[in-house]
């Protein structure tokens, strides 16, 4: 063991089992996850050699024997509690997606929400049993975002009782689903939906697109992969063309909306049902914002408590790089949010679950709310976690960009999420339809709930318009941080408001006005989800009895919420000293670095990273992997060198 990393722990001033117990819900649940992790660690079937010493065929070949393996071992353990099935996944997977990765988060979710249960019956043991297996195929070449404008077909054919599915033009051609292009041998297709001679919009329809049998593609289906990307090498992301593919009228997911035998079309008591997958998997990229985060800071923390450089005092031995405050400044922020994020990831679950089933009995007052936090949130997390990746990267020198280090594969394969379920910046102005929307019933006098409430408090405070009343701040203090946080909220959404408000006064339309305040959208969106996580962060504390996890964690909040001031300060009256406050909470936590990003848990084969080892030994390890890359598996012929310069 590495003496450094050794010190370190030593100098904890907390019992990280307590705080690893606390993040899984209890000691138990700590020991079972452990237990399931174990299952693969010391699996051999799961020994194999480093993706990125293959191919990409290769990559997906492997991906897809690991799948069809996980099945059958999950099956032989007796595993099916969705939590432990996840821990089995993540710890095989390490740093790199499924292959049927589309099947478990999109496919049966879809399935189990917006199917009848006569549909149920027929489709779940197909697709539990992965006799279909599937994806969710919506994105098309021209549209991703403005999914009112997907092009695809499913007309209603009354003579036979079937839905005939077209892409009728180049731009309509499914394009991104994962698993499509190899894997599935049915789709979850968006479409819009012709009946009787009318469209009705977007609806959902279970799509053969293989033979179960052959696993070729079906007669009008042409199917494939997209292509090598900046990441996700092991999936095959693929296009759909459909032309005039039939299926019969039951393949219409109907649990919300219908088409009769007779073509009458039954409307849901949403347009917005359809939508629910999108909703569902925003809401878990929240926590797996902070997943990719605590592993990044995890490796980096790590490695700077082993990695010794440069010179603080002159003829000193070199010191670890953690000691330096630049270094600090730049992991111990992000550690936080690392903390903050899994607080929230576990507050966005939980929400999800409680108003779905609110939905689920026919209540679907809170799915505004739902969509809005969950869109922004997701859009939050990933931004500052994508960034913070980076950050974690460029702190580890030249080895974090080493694929050893795992932070490049961690950086490929957690950028999309900015991307996918709903590109970022339309799901800030998303949340901030919604923000405006409350805005204005706080004004008429409407009394708010959930995270939305605070706009009724400052309407109390009136007549002084929220953006002229100064930002006090106690800067010791989480609660008067989580005003400061509150405050700024709303004076955000109210500028948000007010340059609404002003551009329609210039008689121009509500869709120009929309348009010409967006940046003030988007920050009333970001302070809103900030002051959130805030918010969360402090709640969390309250919970937590044993008082050295609970000083550590106020330290990480604090340092969290005065670090997100430092990097707002236009919209906080800048305080001098919070710069001076920040370095002393650097300080307070250098000696629990370690131990927190211990506390998170990380074996060694899922942190998937020579730099993060629990045992700090990195130069060895570094030097071992790189003597398995394929290129060192022959020398190169000397004559081949010795005639390119002969050439010269
Ligand atoms: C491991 C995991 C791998 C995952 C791989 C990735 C998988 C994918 O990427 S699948 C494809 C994902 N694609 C998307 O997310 C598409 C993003 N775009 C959209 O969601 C929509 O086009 C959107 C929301 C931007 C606009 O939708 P649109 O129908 O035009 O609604 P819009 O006119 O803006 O708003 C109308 C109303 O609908 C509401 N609404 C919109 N979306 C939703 C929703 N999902 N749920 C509830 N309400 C919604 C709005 O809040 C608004 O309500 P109100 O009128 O009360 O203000
Ligand atoms: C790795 C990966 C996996 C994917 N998997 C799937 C899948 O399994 N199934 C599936 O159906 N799709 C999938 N997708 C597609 C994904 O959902 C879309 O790429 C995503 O919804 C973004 O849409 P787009 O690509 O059309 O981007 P666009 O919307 O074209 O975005 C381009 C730019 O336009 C801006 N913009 C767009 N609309 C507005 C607006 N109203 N206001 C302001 N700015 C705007 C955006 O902010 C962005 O900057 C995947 C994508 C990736 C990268």
């Amino acid at each position: 063991m590495n003496p450094d990393i050794c010190r370190e722990r030593e100098n904890a001033t907390f019992n990280t089992e307590t705080l690893t117990n606390m993040l899984d819900g209890s000691a138990e649940k700590t020991r079972r996850r452990r237990e399931i992790e174990s299952l693969v660690i010391n699996d051999p079937d799961f020994q194999h050699d480093d993706p990125n010493f293959m191919s990409r065929s290769e990559r997906y070949d492997a991906a897809v024997k690991k799948s069809s393996q996980m099945i059958m071992k999950l099956r032989d353990y007796g595993i099916s509690d969705p939590e432990e099935i996840y821990f089995y996944k993540r710890t095989a997977r390490r740093t790199f997606h499924e292959a049927f990765g589309l099947h478990y988060t999109m496919f049966l979710p879809t399935l189990y929400s917006q199917c009848t249960p006569e549909q149920q019956k027929k489709w779940l043991p197909l697709a539990e049993n992965f006799k279909a297996l599937g994806t969710y195929a919506q994105t098309e070449l021209g549209h991703g975002t403005h999914i009112r404008k997907l092009e695809t077909t499913a007309t209603y054919d009354p003579s036979t009782q079937e839905f005939v599915l077209n892409c009728p033009t180049v731009s309509s051609i499914k394009w991104w689903p994962g698993g499509l292009g190899k894997t599935s041998n049915h789709a979850i297709v968006l479409a819009q939906l012709y009946t009787l001679g009318k469209c009705h919009g977007l609806h959902a329809f279970i799509v053969p697109i293989r033979c179960m049998k052959t696993h070729q593609p079906l007669p009008g289906v042409t199917v494939g992969d997209i292509g090598p990307k900046f990441g996700f090498e092991e999936v095959d992301n693929g296009y759909l063309k459909l032309e005039n593919v039939r299926i019969p009228r039951e393949n219409m997911l109907m649990k919300y909306a219908q088409v009769e035998p007779d073509g009458s079309y039954l409307k849901p008591p949403s347009d917005k049902l359809t939508y629910g997958t999108m909703v569902f998997i925003r809401a878990m990229i929240v926590g797996e914002s902070a997943r990719a985060l605590s592993k990044s800071c995890t490796i980096a923390i790590r490695y700077s408590a082993v990695r010794h450089q440069s010179e603080l005092r002159p003829g000193e031995p070199e010191p670890q790089i953690l000691d330096y405050q630049a270094q600090q400044y730049k992991l111990f922020p992000l550690l936080a949010a690392a903390y903050a994020f899994t607080f929230v990831g576990q507050y966005m679950s939980d929400t999800y679950h409680r108003i779905t089933g609110h939905i689920n009995q026919g209540d679907f007052s809170q799915l505004p709310e739902l969509h809005a936090l969950a869109a922004g949130l997701k859009a939050f997390t990933t931004w500052t976690a994508n960034a913070g990746i980076e950050v974690c990267r460029m702190a580890c020198g030249g080895h974090g960009y080493l694929c050893c280090s795992g932070l490049p594969d961690i950086y490929v394969t957690f950028t999309p999420t900015c991307t996918y379920e709903g590109e970022n910046t339309v799901m800030m102005l998303q949340t901030a339809r919604f923000l405006v929307k409350c805005y204005r019933q706080a004004r008429e006098g409407q009394q708010l709930s959930g995270t939305v409430s605070y706009l009724n408090e400052q309407q109390r405070l009136q007549p002084q318009p929220v953006s002229s009343r100064p930002t006090v701040v106690n800067i010791n203090d989480l609660a008067s941080l989580v005003e400061a946080y509150k405050l700024r909220a709303a004076k955000l959404v109210e500028v948000a408001a007010k340059s609404l408000q002003g551009e329609l006064q210039r008689s121009i339309s509500q869709e120009d006005a929309w348009n010409n305040s967006s940046i003030e959208l988007v920050r009333a969106s970001d302070a809103h989800c900030h002051y959130v996580v805030v918010e969360l962060f402090a709640a969390k504390l309250s919970e937590i009895s044993d008082t050295a996890v609970h000083s550590v964690l106020n330290t990480l909040a604090l340092l969290y919420a005065l670090h997100g001031i430092t990097l707002n300060s236009g919209d906080f009256l800048q305080l001098s000293q919070i710069t001076q406050r920040i370095k002393a909470l650097l300080v307070e936590i250098r000696p629990n670095a370690v131990a927190l990003v211990d506390s998170f848990d990380y074996n060694d084969e899922m942190l998937n990273s020579v730099l993060g080892r629990y045992d700090g030994n990195v130069y060895e390890s570094m030097f071992e992997w790189a003597k398995r890359s394929p290129l060192n598996r022959t020398e190169v012929r000397s004559f081949i060198i010795f005639n390119i310069i002969q050439k010269k």
